[in-house]
């Protein structure tokens, strides 16, 4: 038995995308699963499609080739996303920012704004705007906010790059801890390969020239923070995608 099919997957078959007018494909042709309730994130070097391949998750994009199969009831599944950037509406507060997400019918319950604003610790800094925050906070309301709209699954766009390497650290554990605890489905793009290896369960390693591919990532959470364990893994993922990113 294949490791994804002991869960439901997004089967993602010999999906790319080509723009008009171009001859280079913008993704080459990936096919790979995503268990449902895990972290897939995706690597590799600038311009090889990784936010392409998060634009046709969201149905941002119609694909040029191939397809994504839904699992059963998650055809219109609606996705919330974070980018690198923020984007928090500046003359908002942190809890209007974060109880801002209404996406399509599903309801934002005030007692989960207020759970959400004492999990990611902004309760003291609710009433602030975002010009008053620090980067790591601004982060975590538009993290906040994306958690809020209570969807299943979570689109994240290198949130972490921007940040210092104790917040980003701080967020990679707590992204960790919420997804577990909400059984979130998330794919998650990023330069950095140890952050690929920290964080997913499955790592898409990504190439212009179409020969990606997605490994397992046999560690445990507790053991994928120990670099020596990682570091076999972490060579392997390199030359794939071609040397040092
Ligand atoms: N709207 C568009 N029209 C034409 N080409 C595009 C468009 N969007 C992206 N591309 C091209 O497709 C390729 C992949 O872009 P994409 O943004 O997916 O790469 P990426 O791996 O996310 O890069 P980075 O790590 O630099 O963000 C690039 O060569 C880019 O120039």
């Amino acid at each position: 038995m294949e490791w994804h099919e002991q869960r439901p997957v997004i089967s993602i078959q010999g999906l790319g995308k080509i723009y008009t007018g171009y001859l280079q494909p913008a993704l080459a042709p990936l096919t790979a699963a995503m268990p449902l309730g895990t972290i897939t994130t995706v690597v590799g070097k600038s311009g090889c499609g990784k936010t392409t391949l998060l634009r046709l998750l969201a149905r941002l994009e119609v694909p040029s080739m191939g397809d994504i199969e839904w699992p059963e009831g998650w055809e219109q599944t609606t996705m919330a996303m974070v980018f690198q950037e923020p984007r928090l509406l500046p003359w908002l507060t942190v809890r209007e920012n974060i109880s801002f997400a209404q996406y399509g019918d599903l309801p934002v319950r005030a007692n989960t704004i207020e759970r959400l604003l004492q999990e990611l610790g902004l309760s003291s800094a609710a009433e602030r705007l975002p010009a008053e925050l620090s980067g790591g906070m601004v982060q975590r309301v538009a993290i906040g906010r994306a958690l809020c709209a209570n969807t299943p699954m979570l689109l994240m766009d290198e949130p972490f790059s921007a940040l210092d390497y104790f917040t980003r650290r701080e967020l990679q554990e707590e992204l960790h801890r919420w997804q577990t605890q909400m059984e979130k489905t998330v794919l998650f793009v990023t330069h950095d390969v140890d952050e690929a290896l920290l964080l997913g369960d499955s790592i898409i390693c990504l190439r212009p020239d179409g020969k990606h591919k997605q490994i397992q990532n046999p560690l445990s959470w507790g053991k994928r923070r120990d670099t020596s364990c990682t570091e076999p893994l972490k060579r392997d993922i390199l030359q794939h995608i071609g040397g040092l990113l």
